[in-house]
């Protein structure tokens, strides 16, 4: 016997075939374990054995996962299963569903998804948004809690305040720029987050500090993008020696920069608070405590920017989505300007103490999270317990979204959802509108600083200005057009603000200069 027909009776004689026998076996009770648990998960589009569903999908993915899964929740009810890629994904289209999984049962729903490269390498897991549920997210969220309460959020209130009257000065005097309206609407939201990060506000985009946040963030961006990196499908190639890992170096890389960055910015407040002059922020709360947080030097630096990529874009968006409804409902707007002009008069701008006789004004700024939740389908969770739900089971390691979109088109609670329109805030007070903050353990802390910001913005704004199209006869942004991520905005808004009367130059003018003073002492 030649050598070749030793090796061909080796690979298909008795001990290939038993080898082969063993793989198939082993591939068939999988498949029959996969098929038994699949039975027993909730309910959703056909369970294939390659697992993913994203070729079921309704919609072009680029157009947002979200609507496709509302299709699917509409199909087959309010908690539905499927597979992105081989992840087994549930979503929660009532906001029952996601109380019962998320608050009652918060213990064992409040972790993240596994994200190897962007969380593991590119921040050992120390950024806040995406660190897995345990002791070392409870210490960053008791700081989170310290520094954005609704007590400690007020602190923050004469800043925005003051901020908002230096936007109101841009906006006037750029009505003829249309296009520049949004920067400055930025610039604020921006502020108002290095304030709470760091107690410093910003004077323009271009400060040190907000271009090192953003680079950190816009990296931080690119290694989430889905399908980007092959460990994240087969997490066994962490298995592999680091030297052979080809994924690794990059994020290393940037690791060690945003470090330094991070570190940077941290010992700036120290010095601040050195000299006497930090103003009352995350950073002071955390530096002077540092011990009862439990935070070291490097977890405390990632701590501080967590407000900066959570809290800026996501206020913007919603001022995006409230300008698209001012252009698609004027009569709203009407009805809210002649609120404010009989509670405010046209003397003085909004304060924060009108908020409580402005009740459709209010409404208005529920309606508007509501009407178009900027956060589609929040923030994954993931459970780190099996479970059952209604009958139905839930493998520990699943990821758990709450389908805000969803929430919000329900129609039996908000009747005829695609329309906007704040009365039905004032016929049921108690009509759910936190919901767009996400549930339980990880709902978003900074919501208070949210609303505050979305108040002095939207009361002003329309104290000031008409929201108008471009040009008379132009077409209106299509609200359902919408670009970005895990926070979208609307894809094509175009808009100009008018002054609603000439005595507003006044008012504003002054109260600008006012708030130039004051704000010298956060610079
Ligand atoms: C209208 C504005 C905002 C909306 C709609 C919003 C919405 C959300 C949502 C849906 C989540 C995920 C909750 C979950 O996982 O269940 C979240 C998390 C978070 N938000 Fe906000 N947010 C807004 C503004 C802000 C602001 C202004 C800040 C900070 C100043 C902030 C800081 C955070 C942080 C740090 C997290 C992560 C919480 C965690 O993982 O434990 N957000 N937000």
């Amino acid at each position: 016997m030649s050598s070749s027909n030793v090796l061909s009776v080796t690979i298909l004689g008795s001990p290939g075939r038993s080898l082969a026998l063993a793989l198939v076996a082993s591939w068939c009770l999988r498949t029959l374990a996969y098929l038994i648990r699949v039975r027993k998960l909730p309910p959703g589009p056909r369970k294939h054995v390659i697992m993913d569903n994203r070729g079921d999908m309704p919609y072009p993915m680029k157009e947002g996962t979200w609507k496709s899964f509302d299709h699917w929740h509409a199909k087959f009810g309010s908690v539905i299963s499927f597979y992105l890629g081989r992840k087994l994904v549930i979503s929660l289209g009532t906001i029952q569903a996601a109380t019962d999984l998320f608050e009652k049962k918060g213990s064992i729903y409040s972790s993240r998804p596994r994200n190897i490269v962007a969380g593991e390498i590119l921040c050992r897991n120390m950024r806040g948004l995406g660190m897995p549920y345990g002791q070392r997210w409870r210490n960053w969220r008791s700081l989170m809690h310290a520094s954005m309460s609704v007590e400690a959020s007020s602190q923050y209130k004469p800043l925005q305040d003051a901020e908002n009257k230096l936007l109101l000065r841009d906006l006037l005097q750029h009505q003829n720029e249309p296009k520049s309206l949004s920067g400055f609407i930025r610039r604020f939201t921006v502020s108002v987050v290095t304030v709470v990060s760091y107690g410093r506000r910003i004077k323009s985009l271009d400060d040190h500090l907000a271009v090192a946040q953003h680079k950190i963030d816009e990296y931080f961006i690119r290694a989430n993008v889905p399908g980007r990196y092959l460990v994240e499908i087969f997490p066994i190639l962490t298995r592999l020696p680091k030297l052979l890992q080809w994924w690794r170096r990059e994020p290393e890389e940037h690791f060690a920069n945003d470090s330094k960055l991070l570190l940077g910015l941290a010992n700036e407040v120290k010095e601040r608070m050195k000299k006497g002059i930090a103003y009352p922020s995350t950073a002071t709360r955390a530096l002077e405590k540092q011990g009862a947080f439990g935070l070291n030097d490097l977890e405390t630096a990632y701590a501080l920017s967590s407000p900066f990529g959570a809290g800026s874009g996501t206020t913007l968006s919603t001022i995006d989505f409230f300008l698209v409804a001012m252009l698609h409902y004027p009569q709203v707007m009407k009805k809210a300007q002649e609120e404010l002009d009989s509670v405010v008069g046209r003397d003085r701008l909004p304060e924060y103490d009108d908020a409580a006789s402005l009740p459709y004004l209010q409404a208005l700024i529920k309606e508007t999270m509501r009407w178009r939740p900027i956060a589609p389908i929040a923030v994954p969770h993931s459970v780190i317990a099996d479970d059952t739900y209604e009958g139905k089971f839930i493998p520990a390691g699943t990821t758990v979204l709450a389908n805000l979109f969803s929430m919000s088109q329900n129609e039996e609670m908000f009747p005829e959802p695609n329309k906007f329109r704040p009365e039905r805030y004032l016929e049921n007070p108690s009509l759910p509108h936190n919901f767009v903050f996400g549930f339980g353990r990880r709902i978003c802390p900074g919501m208070h600083v949210a609303h505050n910001s979305l108040f002095i913005l939207i009361s002003r704004i329309l104290w000031a200005f008409d929201v108008l199209p471009i040009t008379p006869d132009a077409k209106l942004p299509n609200p359902d057009k919408t670009e970005g991520g895990i926070v979208i905005r609307p894809a094509e808004l175009e808009y100009r603000l008018v002054a609603r009367s000439k005595g507003v130059d006044a008012v504003i003018l002054a109260e600008a200069g006012k708030a130039e003073v004051q704000l010298a002492a956060y610079d």
